[in-house]
């Protein structure tokens, strides 16, 4: 699958990742009322009206991107419903040929582990048939359990060539707390970051590995670090835009061939049709908005990269 999202990153040239993270108050009236009025005011009718809209985002962008990164945690404030219309998303986006980085953050001790990469990434034996449950094609893991937390996602990636983006750093304003401590003189992310270049020698696709890092846009010095740390192991970048992320910072997460790094935004094209530049298009034509905050953001991060490569 690293091989894929490569192709797909160099046809589209457009390292970028849609996040389709919907709160409802994001999702226009028009979508919210037809939803409400075929299932009620109800966890179904909010499921409904957040599959109608990131439909609608995705058919108005798909063209223009590599990936999308659904957030689990968006869906499952919806409960069942709302994670019926996670799986509805992950099935659309992949039929659009789009490569789907679910960002569930899992990770627990090794059989648990073993569960949730079976759940996200493998398939389930159920007596003498076996089936995919979401079926993403990559999924962001939490390290903090250590390896044996990891292995199960790892293995199962190697037996369905899929691939993971471990936490490394991460984009949140207190993620120094604990990520920056330092143990014998060297950060905690940098340590992590070690074992993930480590674990992704043994794993690789053609020209990069299928275990790659989750580092944030928002600290582009660490970023810099890490890129040296990692040099075959892909980053995803979350943090530009609604975080405060721009292009010129991101340059140094890339290497030298222009890859090696996708950057996510997820409420900054989502809701773009909020935002001042994108008003003109008005709430009904909230896709178009999203389409031109696309735009504007490859053209930003293509622009940094044509400017320092
Ligand atoms: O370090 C991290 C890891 C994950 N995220 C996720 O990315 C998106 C960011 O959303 P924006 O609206 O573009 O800010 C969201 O799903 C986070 O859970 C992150 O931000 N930082």
């Amino acid at each position: 699958m690293i091989n894929k999202l490569i192709n797909k990153i160099q046809k589209t040239k457009a390292p970028i990742v849609v996040g389709l993270d919907p709160m409802l108050s994001y999702v226009p009236e028009h979508i919210q009322k037809k939803a409400f009025d075929e299932f009620g005011e109800t966890l179904e009718g909010a499921a409904e009206a957040i599959w109608q809209f990131n439909k609608e985002i995705v058919d108005k962008t798909y063209d223009l991107i590599p990936a999308v990164k659904p957030q689990i945690a968006m869906y499952e404030q919806f409960g069942i419903e709302g994670l019926k219309a996670y799986k509805k998303t992950v099935d659309y986006c992949k039929s659009k040929d789009l490569v789907v980085i679910g960002d569930i953050k899992r990770g627990d001790i090794g059989s648990t582990s073993a569960a949730y990469a079976t759940g996200h990434l493998g398939k389930v034996q159920v007596g003498s048939k076996t089936y995919a449950g979401f079926d993403e094609d990559f999924a962001t893991v939490n390290p903090y359990l250590g390896s044996d937390g990891v292995k199960p996602f790892i293995d199962v990636c190697k037996q369905e060539k899929k691939g993971l983006f471990i936490l490394v750093k991460t984009s949140n304003p207190s993620s120094g707390e604990f990520q920056d401590q330092l143990i014998n003189g060297k950060p905690l992310y940098e340590m992590v970051g070690e074992k993930v270049a480590q674990w992704g020698e043994d794993h690789m696709g053609d020209s990069y590995s299928y275990i790659g890092a989750v580092v944030g846009a928002t600290y582009p010095e660490q970023g810099e670090i890490l890129r040296k740390v990692m040099p075959k192991s892909f980053i995803l970048v979350p943090g530009y835009g609604a975080q405060g992320g721009k292009g010129k910072d991101l340059v140094h997460f890339f290497n030298e061939d222009g890859l090696g790094a996708i950057v996510n935004s997820s409420r900054g094209i989502i809701a773009a049709y909020k935002q001042e530049a994108y008003a003109k298009f008005g709430a009904e034509n909230f896709g178009d908005a999203s389409r031109a905050a696309v735009e504007a953001m490859i053209a930003d991060i293509q622009g940094a990269l044509d400017a320092a490569l």
